[in-house]
């Protein structure tokens, strides 16, 4: 018999297949706080959660049956992901049975927002008729901008479209042909917040999303535009966007999720007139509620009746010998796909994954998960992509994952290849771990070099010239960025070379752009690797 533990309020019809399910006992307790949980987890085999309860280390510590978690929605940022792989818990979420409803909240945000429904009704229940006051505007012929086109962001494209709406769309991930086949037109961030009428965000939080629209996009904006998020709190900079209001750029908002959720009751926008607000309602309907249950119910009967099952979103069980042969290898494999993610530009399309030396041997599939992770997160966010979902992330994504195995690695006992393929260039990097070094880049794009994967780094692209170096350490040094450790590589004197600095802390935009000014510098990329 299996103890299962509904520990959010989530759809009873949605459920239903496991309190039916003879070998399930559900026990629903709600709003129960971190002690309370950690008291009673030990004895229950699954547990299913929203997003209210925050399943921490601790609670993982004290599950000591605990096989699986359950999300009922798609976001898994109140789980703890890196504990439950660690104790081999395995996290699922239910990523598509929300779509539709998300979509369609956005949407009628939009509306309330272009037609005052919300300021309207608060003062028609006063008594008071004013028809003055909420002159709106149409969807019609108006250019809508959508940050990220996934799953939401593509459904919120095709009803747009049927509103006579122009579409824009920015996504890392979006080919030209995708857009094309949407019906939709690719643009940068820049160019939509230029050109939209309304401008929709639906990507996750990511260190790259974070603040994506904030002082910078509102000092170009085009005046009059209207704002909604229904994705996560953060993507757009909430005091930045009361100034754009305040300044008569942005002339309203829609927001149902927030930085720090709840909001405080002091929070700005509760009390702004111009601003619309709900409290992360987005999933809120009963369809979906149950679509994300029957989801999540149906794998946790797979997983704990030992059954084939989908939508983990971590670790996947390897036999123990491979798993010590590749494990060493794992760090190594995130961080050349995270680095050569980073180094690139376009949409990519294909990973190239080369295996030299020892590591042919071997079956390699789980560690192209890893490097695949490594890619895509970068993207798609660190909570959405893990070893489990990587490959189906990629492929559900149109990009190829190609394997080249070769018994010889010249120089190494292994070497590793991440080559990624983008709509607009071609980038590579190689690395290897050597006895008492550790992992090692040791090539970029075939330029010899070695680089402990680690921290801040900058790569510059720029020519062989005397006199390059001594400007780079000049202008990072006048803008107090600390340089740790340099590392230059070049094929032909002269010719082109690559150079990658490591620095204290992250290099503010401003002094890369700088760098690129430049005699003879080509590009200067910062790169993170945690
Ligand atoms: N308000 C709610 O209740 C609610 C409900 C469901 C989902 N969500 C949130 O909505 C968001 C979208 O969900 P989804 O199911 O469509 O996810 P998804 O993974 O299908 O789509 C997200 C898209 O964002 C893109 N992206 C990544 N980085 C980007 C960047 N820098 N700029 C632009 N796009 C970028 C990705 O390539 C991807 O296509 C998620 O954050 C999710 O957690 C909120
Ligand atoms: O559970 C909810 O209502 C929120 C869901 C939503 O934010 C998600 O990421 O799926």
């Amino acid at each position: 018999m299996f103890k299962v533990l509904v520990s959010d309020p989530i759809s009873d019809q949605g459920i239903q297949q496991l309190t039916e399910a003879a070998d399930i006992t559900v026990v629903k307790k709600t709003g129960l706080s971190e002690a309370e949980l950690i008291e009673i987890i030990g004895e229950f085999d699954a547990l299913l959660v929203r997003s209210q309860t925050k399943v921490t280390k601790p609670i993982m510590e004290a599950a000591t049956k605990l096989k699986v978690i359950g999300r009922a929605g798609v976001g898994v940022d109140n789980i703890d992901l890196e504990a439950a792989t660690q104790r081999g818990i395995i996290v699922i979420n239910a990523p598509d049975g929300n779509t539709i409803t998300t979509c369609e909240h956005a949407f009628a945000m939009m509306m309330a927002l272009a037609r005052h429904i919300p300021q309207a009704y608060a003062k028609t229940v006063t008594g008071e008729w004013d028809r003055k006051s909420f002159l709106g505007v149409e969807l019609r012929h108006k250019t809508l901008g959508v940050l990220g086109m996934g799953r939401i962001g593509s459904e919120v494209a095709k009803r747009a479209k049927a509103f006579g709406m122009n579409i824009l769309g920015y996504d890392p991930f979006m080919t030209e042909e995708r857009a094309a086949k949407l019906g939709i037109t690719l643009a940068s961030v820049d160019e939509i917040v230029q050109q939209a009428d309304f401008i929709t965000a639906h990507a996750p939080l990511t260190p790259e999303t974070r603040h994506m629209v904030s002082r910078d996009q509102f000092a170009i904006m085009k005046k009059g535009m209207r704002i909604i998020n229904c994705a996560r709190g953060g993507i757009i900079d909430e005091v930045a966007l009361v100034e754009a209001i305040d300044n008569g750029i942005v002339a309203g908002a829609a927001f149902d999720v927030f930085e720090s959720e709840p909001p405080s009751p002091e929070h700005p926008f509760l009390s702004h007139p111009k601003i619309i607000v709900t409290p992360h309602l987005g999933a809120s309907t009963i369809e979906a509620q149950e679509n994300v249950a029957i989801d999540v119910s149906e794998q946790i009967l797979h997983i704990l009746r030992n059954e084939p099952f989908a939508n983990a979103v971590n670790m996947p069980p390897i036999s123990a010998s491979l798993q010590n042969k590749l494990q060493p290898y794992y760090d190594l494999g995130v961080k050349l796909g995270s680095f050569i993610a980073q180094a690139a530009s376009g949409a990519v399309q294909e990973i190239v994954v080369s295996y030299a030396g020892d590591l042919a041997e071997v079956d390699t599939q789980p560690l192209t998960r890893y490097i695949v992770r490594g890619v895509l997160a970068n993207h798609l966010g660190e909570d959405q992509v893990n070893v489990v979902n990587s490959m189906h992330l990629a492929k559900i994504r149109d990009v190829n994952i190609v394997i080249q195995k070769s018994h010889i690695a010249k120089d190494f006992t292994n070497l590793l290849t991440v080559t990624l393929k983008t709509a607009k260039e071609e980038r590579s990097v190689a690395g290897t771990l050597l006895t008492g070094y550790g992992p090692r880049i040791v090539q970029i794009d075939k330029f010899p070099v070695d680089v402990a994967p680690v921290g801040n780094l900058i790569l510059i692209s720029h020519n062989d010239k005397p006199g390059l170096i001594g400007n780079v350490g000049t202008l990072l040094g006048s803008n107090n960025v600390n340089i740790a450790t340099m590392q230059v590589g070049r094929k032909l004197a002269g010719g082109q070379a690559i150079m990658v600095l490591g620095v204290d802390k992250p290099t503010p935009k401003e002094v890369l752009k700088q760098l690129t000014e430049i005699a003879d510098l080509n590009i200067a990329k910062e790169i993170t690797l945690v």
